[in-house]
């Protein structure tokens, strides 16, 4: 298990459960366990789902939630922390509570809505909570292109609208925002690459990774934002966190490609190592001129 400063490196999730074992919490906690960090969990609703459909929600109740975050924190604590599915508003207020009340820091906020397959996750009316009483306490929230639309209000079809969405949704308080690109240009055809923007309140950085052609996607944004927030519990800057997430993902839907795990939107496979930010990344950093923002200098973390 991972030391740092002899203490073993511990993450949380707070997400629900996918049965079927691509998504979820059971996906965060694969994510946890590849990149060698303790992972607990509070469950927010049980899924019937598998690659196909979502067959059945099952929410928890509020108090329920609020007493399996307690239960951690009063005894194992937590390096960093995820939200993935919260289901409803009554939930994400219980979380935002406990997550203030414990003051926990390294807070990743994906705001899972629908599933690969096309079901609802989080109720419409909490949408407002989410904004209110969540996204204030991010460190850093990882919407899909979908959920970014829904969150800013208008729909983002060029690279201009996407960074003036980043700019809208840090201004809800996550100290950085992440919009991730998997569901760009679905409408004509997917493009060769797929490019997740980041926005850390003042710069831009791109990354950039070849579009595996498969479809074997479920879980690909919980594995994102449980890589993060493993990276972040590991101590490393957020970039680093980031590069070594994204690098992952790649890893894990590459190494899924002839799987035949369901019939539908397959699972990716966890079992792939770690790239700690070995510079395997490319991406961009932006500057501003002329009163919007040109590509300049690649990077490579
Ligand atoms: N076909 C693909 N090839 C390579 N990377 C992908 C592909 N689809 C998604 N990703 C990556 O997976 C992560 C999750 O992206 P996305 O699919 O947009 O989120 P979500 O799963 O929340 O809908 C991002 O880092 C994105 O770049
Ligand atoms: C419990 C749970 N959490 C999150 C997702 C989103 O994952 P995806 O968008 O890949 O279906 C899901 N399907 N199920």
């Amino acid at each position: 298990m991972y030391l740092n400063n002899g203490s073993v490196v511990r993450a949380m999730t707070i997400a629900g459960s996918d049965s079927g074992g691509g998504a979820g919490i059971q996906a965060d906690l694969k994510t946890f366990a590849a990149f060698d960090v303790y992972g607990s969990s509070c469950i927010t609703a049980l899924t019937a789902q598998n690659t196909l459909d979502v067959l059945g929600i099952m929410e928890m109740t509020p108090e329920f939630v609020q007493l399996q975050l307690q239960s951690i924190l009063d005894d194992i604590g937590t390096h960093a922390l995820k939200t993935g599915m919260l289901s409803n508003e009554n939930i994400i207020h219980v979380v935002a509570q406990t997550l203030q009340q414990y003051k926990i820091t390294n807070i990743v906020v994906d705001p899972v809505m629908i599933s690969k397959s096309g079901k609802s996750l989080l109720s419409y009316s909490a949408i407002q909570a989410m904004k209110e009483q969540l996204l204030p306490l991010a460190d850093i929230l990882t919407p899909n292109l979908p959920e970014a639309e829904t969150l800013c209000g208008y729909p983002i079809t060029t690279f201009e609208q996407c960074l003036q969405a980043a700019q809208d949704l840090a201004s809800l308080g996550p100290r950085i925002v992440i919009i991730k690109g998997g569901h760009a240009n679905e409408g004509d055809g997917p493009s060769s690459h797929v490019v997740d923007l980041v926005f850390d309140g003042e710069n831009f950085t791109s990354f950039h990774s070849p579009r595996i052609p498969s479809h074997k996607t479920h879980g690909t944004g919980c594995t994102f934002s449980a890589a993060i927030t493993a990276g972040l519990a590991r101590g490393m800057n957020f970039l680093n966190a980031i590069a070594s997430a994204k690098s992952f993902v790649q890893d894990a839907i590459e190494a899924a490609t002839d799987w035949d795990v369901g019939n539908g939107y397959g699972p990716t496979n966890h079992s792939v190592a770690i790239r700690i930010a070995e510079g395997v990344v490319a991406g961009y950093s932006y500057i501003r001129k002329d009163g919007g923002w040109m590509r300049c200098e690649e990077i490579s973390v």
